[in-house]
């Protein structure tokens, strides 16, 4: 698959090839500018490749579609802060016209799975931005899509509430068994949380340079001395 902008005379990814498995926690790493979202962003369905294939279970993808559930690095600009909580949760499902218990008990469910009763009533702007993060997942999770895009979703938290985040997240991929895509620029973050790392060689024409294994256990330590093996062979493609 390959992408440029109708207002560029370059590819900023050219020649992708790339197989994702059900079910599978897949990171994509790559420094500022590679077009980690540019083929994130073709996956959900939000732009449109310019030539070669994209499927999602052997179906062709031009739209977004509810079985791709996006989570945005900023929370604020995905949530309604004219709702609360439990209506942000609710959203998709309303809209989906599904009955008022149904909907009632699925938020109840993933805002407890996110961690947030207690906060069903709060709006927003009453919210930390790790709070937030985990309203944002919460709506994508009652939306029930097979696979979770995920664009640096805890780029914008401090260090601790952003370790906390990723501990989560790895919790619920195993309660939920669903596929994984998250973009991220963090060696660490993509160690600490992908089963396939795959590193995206510096732009343009940017394309999958490698794609890593990661059998460690999780969950996983940044002291274990196999992670720092590995820290150091990921690195060495950015040198
Ligand atoms: N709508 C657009 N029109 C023209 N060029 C674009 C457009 N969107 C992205 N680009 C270019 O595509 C390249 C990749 O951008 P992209 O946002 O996908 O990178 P990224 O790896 O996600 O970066 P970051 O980690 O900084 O978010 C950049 O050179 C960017 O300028």
């Amino acid at each position: 698959m390959t992408k440029s902008f109708a207002n560029t005379d370059y590819y900023v990814l050219e020649n992708v090839n790339l197989s994702i498995q059900r079910g599978e926690f897949f990171i994509l790493l790559g420094p500022s500018g590679c077009g980690k979202s540019t083929l994130l962003n073709i996956v959900s369905g939000f732009i449109e490749k310019s030539a070669g294939e994209m499927s999602v279970d052997e179906e062709e993808v031009h739209k977004p579609g509810r079985n791709r559930g996006v989570v945005f690095q900023q929370a604020d600009a995905a949530l309604f802060p004219w709702l609360t909580v439990k209506e942000n949760v609710e959203f998709g499902l309303k809209m989906k016209k599904v009955p008022k218990n149904t909907r009632e008990q699925a938020s109840a469910h993933y805002i407890n799975v996110v961690g947030l009763q207690g906060h069903e009533g709060k709006f927003p702007r009453e919210l930390s931005g790790g709070m937030k993060q985990r309203v944002q997942l919460a709506r994508v999770l009652a939306n029930d899509p097979d696979i979770l895009l995920m664009d640096e979703p805890f780029g914008a938290l401090d260090a601790m509430t952003r370790r906390t985040m990723q501990t989560e997240l790895v919790r619920i991929w195993k309660e939920t068994n669903k596929t994984v895509i998250f973009v991220t620029h963090d060696i660490q973050e993509a160690l600490l949380l992908g089963q396939k790392v795959g590193v995206m060689s510096v732009g343009p024409s940017s394309n999958i340079e490698t794609i890593y294994d990661i059998s460690l256990p999780y969950p996983r330590s940044f002291s274990d001395k196999e992670f720092s093996l590995l820290y150091h062979k990921v690195q060495s493609h950015f040198d």
